[in-house]
């Protein structure tokens, strides 16, 4: 199968090839094909936005990931919003304004959520769901990974998850979990697949 990879998040796409390297599928890259405006309030309405839009465009199955950080002092946020959150344009600057939000707050609980949508461009949908546990430290470590990874320190580690290689992360984020089951579910023959019509 040749499925395009519906993201421009480079961290993301090298988890994608990782995890997928045993499918035998080929994946394609998003090429010049613009990705459409979040509008969605779920990561399932967001990643089906992009999935969706990649489908119908390349004529191919396209896989998309829409994933957020949730912190429990925060109310969840920023959830959905991850990617922009406080208006901040890099990792780096997002990662010190949600320090600046936490900072004296002992509950430093948080979880990450991934949901990938793989997109037939005759309309089928199939989604997958993952979540990782942990706690968000005071300052920076590591320089893998992407995003919030250099504050997380999943359940049952020491280390951030920037401090893990691609596949220590894979084996248990997230983004590595909805990939599996994504695999579990193609190797056991084709899933039953959601019928949503696109347009
Ligand atoms: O595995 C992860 N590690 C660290 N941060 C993550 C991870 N997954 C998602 N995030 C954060 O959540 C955001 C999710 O962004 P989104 O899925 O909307 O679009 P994007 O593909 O354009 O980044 C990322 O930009 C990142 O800040
Ligand atoms: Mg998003």
């Amino acid at each position: 199968m040749n499925v395009v990879v519906a993201t421009s998040n480079a961290g993301k796409v090298r988890e994608i090839e990782e995890a997928l390297q045993g499918t035998g599928w080929t994946l394609s890259p998003l090429g010049g094909v613009p990705l459409p405006e979040e509008t969605g309030a779920t990561y399932e309405e967001n990643a089906a936005l992009k999935a969706c839009a990649a489908a119908l465009v390349s004529q191919r199955p396209a896989l998309a990931d829409d994933s957020g950080l949730e912190v429990e002092a925060l109310q969840g946020e920023p959830g959905v919003y991850s990617a922009r959150y406080g208006n901040r344009d890099s990792d780096m600057e997002r990662n010190v304004y949600l320090l600046e939000k936490l900072r004296g707050q002992k509950n430093r609980r948080a979880k990450f959520v991934s949901v990938v949508i793989l997109a037939y461009p005759d309309g089928h949908l199939e989604t997958y769901r993952g979540e990782l546990h942990g706690t968000l430290l005071e300052g920076p470590r590591g320089a893998n990974g992407f995003g919030y990874d250099p504050l997380f320190v999943p359940d049952g580690e020491t280390r951030t998850l920037a401090e893990l290689t691609v596949a220590e992360k894979r084996a248990i984020s997230h983004r590595g979990r909805a990939l599996a089951a994504l695999q579990d579910a193609h190797r056991s023959g084709l899933p039953e697949r959601e019928i949503t019509p696109i347009i």
